[in-house]
């Protein structure tokens, strides 16, 4: 589970996120959608540890900061951060024993296979494209098996089977009671594995929906009756 209250960050005089409150329950799939510059990835950011914020984020219960939390999370950044010097398998090896995680040999050579990284194990980081890199990185996140992950714009610069085995790879997390939350543009990507939405506009959040409460209903007729744009 994924509780966030109070959320406010300012840069400078600038506030970017005011009195966020989120929450995404075990096992759904929540995802956060708003024009460029609502405060997204000031939100993402915040989860992931990477600013100093106001308010209270809480993963499986413990806030976000603590070793315990930080053991449960797992976080795909929009831009893959790659170390140059480490092949494929040694960046998911690295993961492994940064969290001492359960996965089997097997899990990560099936893993690799899905994504299409199985042949790809000993290039460097420096070696790779954009899409492999963001592969990597979405391998990296799922290998320390974790309770609550984070993926910031996932589908962008993946090629459709890796987008496939991407939703895919959210569904069986979702099954086993995994906390999602994806931040994301690309309405189109998430409209069929969404459980809440969240749609974020100048600092806020105007509305949330929950899927079973709105039935067959367009994931893009919900956000652009909340924003009020208009659908192309
Ligand atoms: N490091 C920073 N310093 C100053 N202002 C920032 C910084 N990062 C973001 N902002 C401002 O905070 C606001 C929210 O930015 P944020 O990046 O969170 O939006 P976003 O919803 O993720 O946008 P996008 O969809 O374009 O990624 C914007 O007005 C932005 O200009």
């Amino acid at each position: 589970m994924l509780e966030i209250q109070g959320l406010s960050k300012k840069y400078g005089k600038h506030l970017a996120v005011d009195q966020v409150n989120l929450s995404v329950p075990d096992g759904k799939i929540g995802i956060l959608l708003g024009p460029n510059g609502a405060g997204k990835s000031t939100i993402i950011k915040s989860i992931a540890g990477l600013l100093r914020y106001q308010g209270m984020i809480k993963i499986q219960g413990n806030p976000a900061k603590t070793l315990e939390a930080k053991k449960q999370f797992a976080y795909v950044p929009e831009i893959p951060a790659m170390f140059d010097a480490l092949t494929v398998r040694e960046h998911i090896e690295y993961m492994r024993r940064a969290y001492d995680s359960t996965i089997t040999d097997g899990e990560v050579e099936e893993l690799l296979k899905r994504f299409e990284l199985d042949d790809k194990q000993e290039k460097l980081g420096n070696e790779l494209s954009k899409g492999m890199m963001q592969k990597v990185s979405i391998c990296c996140a799922l290998c320390v098996h974790p309770k609550v992950i984070l993926l910031d714009e996932p589908m962008v610069g993946l090629d459709p089977k890796a987008i496939k085995e991407l939703k895919e790879v959210i569904l069986e997390l979702k099954e086993q009671n995994v906390t999602v939350l994806i931040s994301t543009h690309m309405l189109e990507m998430v409209e069929d594995i969404w459980d809440i939405m969240f749609v974020m506009e100048k600092s806020h959040i105007i509305g949330a929906y929950r899927k079973e409460d709105v039935g067959n209903k367009d994931l893009d007729d919900l956000f652009f009756e909340l924003t009020g744009g208009e659908k192309e």
